[in-house]
């Protein structure tokens, strides 16, 4: 036993997807302890499809060679029954990235089909306390076929990744306001890890020359609010696409680690944070689909968060992007009916 993690069991992480760009920024961090904790050994599972596997044993090699303390196991895979075995935590990073010109839906006959067969997998192999995380796109709807495919681990257990949309909102204000992003909270992501996804600002608080305050009176521009940031937010991922030729990684597995730590350790008190999950019909969205929310956790429960009010503006932004997700799950059943 390592001086860390005395009397803690490792916990098993699965990561899809391990030899792809996303995870190469992922692992690190996860292995190191920054998001499980300092005192909280890890053995990593990796899956990669089989012409990758190449590649994975690289990626072990340099694991390894970062000599983490917290490290007791890491294992190259591309056979998922050995993968989801009696793991803790599954991160589903594996799935085609979008090109530019595309958009994430684009993707959903290609992926969709990876997670039938994965969530039949996790179903079969996995702990049912498994927390679950999808991140290959389009995220929400592949998280939705999963779900159906692994019937007896809890619902609650399934999420998807909008926390890197969150993030970029809290860029956006952080960077008009000139101030850290640390000292902006509450936006929310409404729906769809999509261009039609809600960025809304309306409850986001800032501290501004140390007084807490809405950020629409801080910034008294609700003409940028309600247009460009909304935009801006929707389309970021297109935008680093035309630029890198590449889509997000750096800032995609941070988003990872932030949505993974504080379903581990909970939120902070009066803060909240976007995730998907499987919509409990709350705000009046379509019970079963998975829609991005905001939530708060305490004891590794995630809570929505209720009676935020809508108007008319916000109400039709959250109805346009639950109807791409209506439209997404009939064509991904339809995708996977065989
Ligand atoms: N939800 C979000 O916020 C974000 C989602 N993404 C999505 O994440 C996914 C991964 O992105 P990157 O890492 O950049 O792509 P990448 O192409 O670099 O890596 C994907 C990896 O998945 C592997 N893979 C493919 N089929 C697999 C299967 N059946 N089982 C296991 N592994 C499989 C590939 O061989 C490859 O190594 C993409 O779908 C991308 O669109 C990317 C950024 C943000
Ligand atoms: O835009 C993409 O295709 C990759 C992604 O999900 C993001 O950067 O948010």
């Amino acid at each position: 036993m390592s001086s860390t993690g005395e009397g803690k069991s490792p916990i098993r992480i699965l990561i899809t997807g391990a030899a792809g760009q996303i995870a190469y920024s992922l692992l690190y961090q996860i292995c190191s302890g920054d998001v499980f904790g300092q005192d909280q050994e890890v053995i990593v599972n990796l899956l990669d499809i089989t012409p990758m596997l190449g590649v994975l044993q690289g990626v072990v090699m340099e694991i390894e060679d970062c000599a983490l303390p917290l490290v007791k196991g890491v294992f190259p895979m591309d056979k998922e029954d050995e993968a989801f075995k009696d793991v803790d935590v599954a991160i589903f990073v594996g799935a085609m990235p979008r090109k530019e010109g595309m958009e994430r839906k684009d993707l959903l006959s290609a992926n969709v089909k990876i997670f039938k067969s994965q969530g039949i997998a996790i179903e079969k192999f996995a702990k049912k306390t498994c927390k679950i995380l999808v991140v290959g796109n389009p995220a929400n709807t592949n998280c939705f076929i999963l779900a159906q495919n692994a019937p007896s681990i809890p619902r609650e257990n399934f999420t998807c990744l909008t926390r890197l949309d969150h993030n970029r909102a809290i860029g956006q204000i952080a960077s008009k306001l000139k101030i850290s992003p640390k000292l902006v909270k509450n936006v929310i992501i409404w729906g769809n890890h999509s261009s039609t996804q809600f960025p809304d600002a309306r409850f986001a608080t800032v501290k501004a020359n140390d007084k807490e305050m809405p950020a629409y009176d801080a910034l008294k521009d609700d003409n940028w609010l309600k247009n460009d940031f909304v935009s801006i937010v929707q389309k970021r991922g297109a935008a680093v696409i035309a630029a890198r030729k590449l889509s997000s990684a750096m800032s995609a597995a941070k988003a990872i680690c932030d949505h993974m730590r504080d379903w581990w350790f909970g939120t902070k008190d009066h803060e909240w944070v976007s995730m998907g999950l499987i919509s409990d019909g709350s705000y009046g969205i379509e019970k079963g689909l998975v829609y991005s929310y905001p939530v708060q956790i305490k004891g590794g429960k995630i809570s929505i968060v209720q009676d935020l009010k809508t108007d008319d503006w916000s109400r039709d932004l959250m109805d346009k992007t639950q109807k791409e997700l209506v439209e997404e799950k009939n064509d991904a059943l339809k995708a996977t009916s065989n």
